[in-house]
């Protein structure tokens, strides 16, 4: 479905929990966030109906994320049940990778196509610090086995923060070299925790691009890569994966945004940037028709805001990126 700027709207991010087994410095604090009680949080059967719902105002491509979607109980059987939902035809997953060496086989069974993990580092300790007790090479057991079931594009994704790891950019990029790695470069977003780190962390896309390709060679513009997401892709002379950029601050996407958010506590959010949210645990609870509850997704898209206006001023989201739904 179109909303009021000519946008299609076919992407459902869902977070599937807000906890997670990491403590990233940029979207948690040491002590996490508060835990939300488990009545809170919608149930698998729960997230099956929205998605129904949405489904029938165009709604094609889910993506599970979180908090880590892979610490959800259940998750391997939500896969399934989304996976049969015959207009999905795009269904992905975001993780930390710490679990995916494990649960990866099962999640391609179930229907899973592909997967984004992010990775800031290929350095074990610095891994560790920013992730707050992060083992890198379980990170990478998760990857390598992402390659060999074929959860295709396999995309990595790396925030970069000034200071942290700007110092391995080239590194990172040059994995996409030898095998169909697609690293993409993050700019880091002011939200909650990141919103003090942000103002000295943030480096531009311009900046990125210009030390990878002062080093490693013009970047070719890449048309197209399977996704729904908003970042750029180009590839390296004779590499086998590619390079993307995610330049939210700096060159934002909103006027080609595509998605609505589905919180792990049951609240459709059209706009990463603004807190408007319409509940929809509430309609399940008191048990809602799919016709009602796609009305409710309808009235999401209907108000999805133009754009977000951090470049003008706009204050930062309070929330994490973990609460929302990253
Ligand atoms: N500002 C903004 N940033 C977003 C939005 N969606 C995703 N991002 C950023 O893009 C990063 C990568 O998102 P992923 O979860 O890997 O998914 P994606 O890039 O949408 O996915 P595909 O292109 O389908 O592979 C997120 O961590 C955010 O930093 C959005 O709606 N607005
Ligand atoms: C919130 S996490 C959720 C999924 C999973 N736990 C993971 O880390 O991939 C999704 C993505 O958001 C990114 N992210 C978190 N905080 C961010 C921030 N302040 N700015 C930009 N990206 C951020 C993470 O790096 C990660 O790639
Ligand atoms: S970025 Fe992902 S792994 Fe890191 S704290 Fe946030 S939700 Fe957890
Ligand atoms: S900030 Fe809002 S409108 Fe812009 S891309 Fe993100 S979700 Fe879409």
């Amino acid at each position: 479905m179109e909303d009021r700027y000519q946008r299609e709207i076919n992407y459902l991010r869902v977070s599937v929990t807000d906890r997670c087994n990491l403590r990233c410095h940029y979207c948690m604090p040491p002590q996490g966030v508060s835990v939300v009680p488990r009545k809170e949080i919608l149930t698998l059967e729960e997230i099956v109906r929205v998605v129904q719902a949405s489904t029938r105002v165009g709604v094609k491509k889910v993506r599970l994320t979180g908090g880590e979607p892979l610490v959800r109980r259940g998750i391997t059987g939500l896969v399934r049940a989304l996976a049969a939902i015959p207009e999905i035809d795009d269904l992905a997953l975001t993780t930390n990778g710490i679990l995916l060496a494990a649960q990866a086989g099962q999640l391609k069974a179930a229907g899973l196509r592909r997967v984004n993990v992010s990775l800031d580092t290929l350095k074990p300790e610095r891994y560790s610090y920013i992730t707050r007790g992060g083992r890198l090479e379980a990170v990478w057991q998760g990857i390598e086995r992402s390659l060999e079931l074929g959860l295709h594009p396999v995309k990595l994704n790396v925030v970069v923060v000034r200071g942290f790891n700007d110092d391995e950019i080239c590194d990172l990029a040059r994995l996409s070299l030898d095998r169909p790695l697609h690293v993409r470069f993050i700019e880091l977003m002011p939200f909650g925790t990141a919103a003090g780190v942000s103002r000295e962390g943030y480096v531009s896309t311009a900046e990125i691009r210009g030390w990878i390709e002062e080093e490693l060679g013009q970047l070719q513009e890449v048309r197209k890569l399977t996704g729904s997401g908003p970042a750029r892709y180009y590839r390296l002379a004779g590499a086998a994966g590619t390079i993307g950029f995610i330049s939210a601050v700096s060159d934002h996407f909103c006027g080609r945004c595509n998605r609505l958010r589905l919180t792990a506590t049951g609240a459709l959010r059209p706009c990463l940037f603004h807190e408007y949210e319409i509940d929809l645990k509430g309609p399940l609870r008191r048990g809602a028709t799919l016709d009602e509850l796609a009305e409710l997704v309808a009235r999401a898209v209907r108000d999805k805001p133009g754009q977000h206006h951090l470049n003008q001023g706009q204050s930062c989201s309070r929330k994490n990126m973990s609460q929302i739904g990253g």
